[in-house]
């Protein structure tokens, strides 16, 4: 018997916000004894600044979680954590190794009982940590959006993390209706199907526009060097300090180094759910096998993904999110549907709408990356072959590890053309070195290949061509922002050599032969 389709209130998933709570989180803890948890991350950048943030951590009293009712409760302890956590560690002139049991203690147990990592998420960044403005406007709309903490008290910051709060409202109601659509395929009812695919490729487009406006309040300068290295994990993170990881003192005794990705995007549910309920397999990076090719043989089943970094991301999400994308991805059928009903052109057109517009989404989020992440850290590298080590022995974090670990190569390493592992650090002669990354991953080839993942699937034979086209420009302009300027700082936008950049939830590589500056 064929599994049924999942029921969003058995995941504690809401028909209109979708992945968002459907309960606003909360402003602030209801009980008293958590006061001091609120007054730290109500001051986390004067605390930070003043660099008076751990010793003030660690002279907290190891509060309970025993004053934590109701989940919204719950998740708002864990937000206000992750916060303190990341300041902690990221917040002083190198990083904090360990995390202190006034934080360690109490996120342990609010993590275990949420089914989150103990760390920065994007459902403590983002799903967790808004507000709106009027409580009669509608949450997916970014002009009525706030959030509740920050790290840097930036626009820039509240902006980045909003756009995906907007994203998750204005995507919401596909979860219902793609679930829909799948009992209706089920019922082998294709207009009500080709209905609901029209509606979800209409809300992809509007998605595509939230995801633009990201240019208009986050500053990349600000984001890389500001925002970013507060997000960063303790995973792959040598370079920025962390060789072993974090220790989450947690008063046992036999606390081993914990490495955890950073807060990503990436772990973000309704896109995987975009990808699972058109069909859309994603493969690691490299490994471009048809969908036959996936399917087991003898048996007849889909063969169990392999690791990759998207299915990587999920054990990033709330256990029960990552439980809907599993069970959705069992009943998961418009695919195949699509591809049996090849003669109904109003369906295949529609199938075919919603690949090319998710396919768009993932394209200006590659712009996005490159002006954000690829661009910047290639200004990093080009300034760091001219500073002083005194400049950058100043401070080490994510922003700063790329000129770090160009200084600290040894004369060894220097003669080997290898060395420690960095965020923008060079390979020998211009070759893929062993630098080792999330995997050893190039970054744009990972985005790239996720967004030509997208248009496999697609039924018409024109829509594939169009879909997988070439631009011309490709390599040269950038998609949304026009050629791009004459590079400030020399070498900048010529480099060719393979550099190491580390994302959000991962390092990666740049390698300039199949992607780089925009190169998409
Ligand atoms: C300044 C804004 C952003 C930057 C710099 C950025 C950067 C990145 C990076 C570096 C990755 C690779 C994985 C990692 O290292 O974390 C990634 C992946 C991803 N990001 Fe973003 N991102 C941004 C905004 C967004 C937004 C608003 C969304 C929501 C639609 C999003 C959705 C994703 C997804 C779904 C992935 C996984 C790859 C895929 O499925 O195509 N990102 N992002």
């Amino acid at each position: 018997m064929l599994p049924s389709i999942p029921v969003l209130a058995d995941y504690g998933l809401s028909p209109t916000h979708g992945f968002l709570p459907d309960v606003l989180p909360l402003t602030r803890l209801p009980d008293p004894y958590y006061t001091k948890w609120e007054a730290i991350v109500a001051n986390l950048q004067a605390l930070i600044l003043s660099k008076r943030l751990r010793g003030v951590v660690d002279r907290l009293p190891v509060l309970s979680t025993i004053g934590l009712e109701h989940d919204a409760e719950w998740r708002r302890a864990y937000s206000l954590l992750t916060f303190m956590a990341h300041a902690y560690i990221w917040g002083g002139d190198s990083p904090s190794d360990r995390l202190p049991p006034p934080i360690a203690v109490p996120l342990l147990e609010v993590s275990a009982r949420l089914e989150v990592l103990p760390v920065a998420t994007y459902a403590s960044l983002c799903l967790w940590n808004f507000k709106p403005l009027f409580m009669d406007e509608a949450i997916d709309n970014l002009e009525n959006l706030a959030t509740l903490n920050t790290f840097t008290g930036s626009l820039d910051e509240s902006w980045f993390y909003l756009v995906s709060v907007a994203i998750e409202a204005r995507g919401a109601p596909i979860i219902p209706l793609m679930l829909t659509a799948m009992a209706a395929a089920r019922a082998g009812d294709a207009p009500t199907v080709t209905r609901c695919l029209r509606t979800f490729a209409e809300r992809l487009d509007d998605l595509g526009t939230l995801l633009q406006r990201m240019n208009e309040s986050c500053d990349p300068t600000i984001f890389y060097h500001r925002i970013r290295p507060f997000l960063a994990g303790s995973k792959n993170m040598a370079e920025a300090g962390l060789p072993d990881g974090v220790v989450y003192e947690d008063g046992s005794g036999t606390e081993t180094y914990r490495q955890y990705s950073g807060g990503s995007n990436a772990q973000s549910s309704i896109i995987q759910f975009f990808d699972i309920a058109l069909g859309v397999d994603h493969h690691p990076t490299g490994d471009r096998r048809s969908r036959a090719d996936s399917f087991s043989d003898r048996e007849g089943r889909a063969a169990a993904p392999r690791h990759n970094f998207i299915m990587e991301m999920r054990k990033y999400m709330p256990g029960p999110h990552a439980r809907f994308l599993n069970d959705v991805q069992a009943v998961a059928n418009i695919r195949d549907f699509v591809e049996d009903h090849q003669d109904d052109v109003q369906l295949c057109i529609a199938y075919d709408a919603c690949l090319s517009m998710l396919r768009v989404l993932r394209d200006k989020h590659i712009a996005i990356v490159t002006r954000y992440i690829v661009v910047p850290s290639r200004e990093v590298r080009a300034r760091s072959r001219s500073r002083s080590p005194e400049a950058t022995r100043r401070r080490v974090n994510l922003a700063t590890a790329s000129s770090s670990a160009q200084q600290r190569r040894s004369p060894v390493q220097e003669r080997r053309g290898g060395g420690p592992q960095g965020i923008a650090f060079e390979a020998p002669d211009n070759k893929k070195g062993d630098l080792k990354g999330t995997g050893g991953t190039a970054l744009m080839s990972f985005l790239k290949q996720a967004r030509d993942e997208t248009g496999e699937p697609t039924v018409e034979e024109w829509a594939r061509r169009f879909i997988s086209r070439v631009l011309k420009a490709e390599g040269r302009n950038d998609f949304f922002f026009g050629k791009p300027e004459e590079p400030v700082v020399p070498g900048v936008g010529v480099a060719t050599e393979e550099v190491e950049v580390a994302g959000l939830a991962g390092t990666w590589t740049i390698d300039d032969d199949v992607g780089g500056i925009c190169h998409y």
